[in-house]
């Protein structure tokens, strides 16, 4: 992921580095004054897209967000379009684009007052976008008070006023938008919630930004996409043959014995060529009865040395996954930390999940110290407070950078599960997942979650991109059963969602 994938569109540009690619644009030889004409512009393009000819009132606040408020009521204005205006700032502390643009206004300019909102059919939200640095205040809040009251329809300028484009927080109350346009990439805050949810649908449009300032910029942050792993993934070869796909260890353990059935299962549909289950001498007829594909390995646990070393011992084994199931209470607690450091002391990929993080809440520095090869560690956001404590607090509270941070100190690829999943890696890359519906959230679901990702570790990808496309591949799934789905439909669904994957990316693949 070094340089090709700068060009891609999943790019996402933190406020800091929109204002950077601005200045290339202009160093470029591309006018601010086009700039700020042509996001007026296709934001008008998209207001008549969606919504009939209707009375418009545009709120413009004191930056260059309210520079493209006025180019919008203009062009609404020419095509006959009622629209009223009201301006929250002063003239004086314009940039010379906004101060442009507020000129060429025709209409009038009405004092800014929530009486504005009687005959009002739909808000142009142009009052604060890249530029907020405070919860707004004073008549600004006072007229998202009015708007959130009075539920009228707002189309938002860049970001909704009181949005952090760059983390997706909300600063105070937000007006919720049908409809946010923003210009040449996404922003992280249009994909983070409760950024994601306040932005209503999302248009991302052109405005004349050359590609080439992309160049210019370090950039760390994408929107999770197919673009950024489909090149990387492993699909089984002709000439191929099952060992050359991989062998996934789960382990299992002894009450909560579906957590890893399902886990296996979803290594298994994803490609891993095998896929054993080490399970305890308890439960092991368990899972032998349930399992056909699956091979069980026997465990005697009650040894100190636990047999699950014995099992790593086979060099062929070039994946693990341990935590669905794997057991806290009690002394199972214990047995479910040295599973863990059995696994991580061979170097070997591993993903660690659910109870494999929990275990270490009391002392995560020995699991971090126990790193030393690739790793993806799947927590939610219960688990992650568990182990990384310090990350919660103010200073690192969007999710971006506790991921990031996370990432960072553990030496793990962190998958920070939920409605927007993030995937950090330890050098600072960072993917955000935008495609998981709201049936994801429930039992099991992670099971499958780390089944995807051990499968396709031991196929040989990158534990970056095998997270990123088991993230990405777990939400499609979602997709496709929608409604009543369960988790065990997960893996089962998958080969339908894969074999559109492939047609849509491979399409001459056999
Ligand atoms: N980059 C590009 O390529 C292009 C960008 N474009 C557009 O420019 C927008 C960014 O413009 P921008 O930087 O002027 O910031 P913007 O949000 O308008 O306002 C900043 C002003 O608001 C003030 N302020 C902040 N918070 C406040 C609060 N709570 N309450 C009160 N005041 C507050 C702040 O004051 P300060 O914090 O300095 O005290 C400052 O005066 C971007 O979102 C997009 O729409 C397009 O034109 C096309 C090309
Ligand atoms: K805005």
């Amino acid at each position: 992921m070094e340089h090709t994938h700068k060009q891609y569109s999943s790019f996402l540009l933190t406020a800091n580095e929109m204002g950077k690619a601005d200045q290339a644009a202009v160093m470029a030889g591309v006018s601010a004054m086009d700039l700020m004409a042509a996001a007026g512009k296709v934001v008008v393009d998209a207001v008549v897209n969606r919504w009939s000819k209707r009375s418009v009132l545009v709120l413009c606040g004191p930056g260059n967000n309210g520079g493209d408020g006025f180019v919008v009521a203009q062009h609404l204005r020419l095509i006959g379009w009622p629209v009223r205006l009201a301006f929250l700032g002063s003239v004086d502390t314009f940039s010379t684009e906004a101060a442009h643009f507020y000129q060429a206004w025709q209409g009038e300019v009405d004092t800014f007052s929530t009486d504005l909102l009687d005959q009002t059919e739909l808000v142009i939200d142009a009052m604060f976008g890249a530029g907020l640095s405070r919860p707004l205040e004073g008549k600004a809040r006072d007229m998202v008070d009015a708007m959130i009251a009075r539920k009228i329809p707002v189309c938002a300028i860049d970001v909704p006023s009181g949005v952090d484009g760059t983390t997706g927080a909300a600063l105070g109350l937000v007006a919720p938008a049908e409809l946010t346009v923003t210009f040449f990439r996404k922003k992280p805050g249009h994909l983070l919630f409760p950024g994601r949810e306040l932005c209503g649908e999302l248009v991302v449009a052109d405005i004349g930004i050359p590609e080439a300032v992309l160049d210019e910029l370090t950039l760390q942050t994408w929107e999770n996409s197919p673009e950024l792993w489909y090149e990387n993934y492993p699909w089984p070869r002709l000439d191929g043959h099952k060992f050359h796909r991989g062998h996934a260890v789960v382990y299992g353990g002894e009450t909560l014995t579906g957590a890893s059935r399902l886990t296996a299962r979803s290594a298994m549909r994803i490609g891993a060529g095998l896929v054993t289950l080490a399970a305890p001498i308890k439960a092991w007829t368990v899972y032998a009865t349930a399992l056909t594909g699956v091979m069980v390995a026997k465990l005697e646990l009650s040894q100190e040395s636990e047999d699950f070393d014995m099992v790593l011992l086979d060099p062929r084994h070039n994946a693990i996954a341990v935590g669905p199931g794997a057991g806290l209470a009690g002394f199972e607690s214990i047995r479910t930390r040295k599973i863990v450091l059995a696994a991580l002391v061979t170097g070997r990929a591993t993903v660690l999940d659910a109870d494999a993080l929990s275990a270490f809440a009391s002392d995560p520095q020995t699991l971090f110290d126990g790193i030393v090869g690739p790793c993806v560690m799947t927590p939610h956001e219960g688990e992650f407070a568990r182990l990384f404590p310090s990350l919660n607090q103010s200073h690192a509270e969007d999710k971006l950078s506790r991921a990031r941070l996370a990432a960072k100190q553990s030496g793990a690829v962190v998958v920070l599960k939920g409605a927007d999943t993030v995937i950090a890696s330890p050098n600072g890359r960072v993917i955000i997942n935008s495609n998981a519906p709201a049936e994801l959230a429930t039992g099991g679901s992670g099971d499958v979650l780390a089944g995807f990702i051990v499968g396709l570790l031991a196929q040989g990808l990158e534990p970056f991109y095998a997270a990123a496309a088991a993230v990405w591949l777990h939400g499609e799934v979602g997709n496709e059963v929608g409604v009543g789905l369960i988790a065990e439909d997960l893996p089962d669904h998958l080969p339908k969602v894969l074999s559109v994957f492939k047609r849509q990316y491979f399409p001459t693949k056999k």
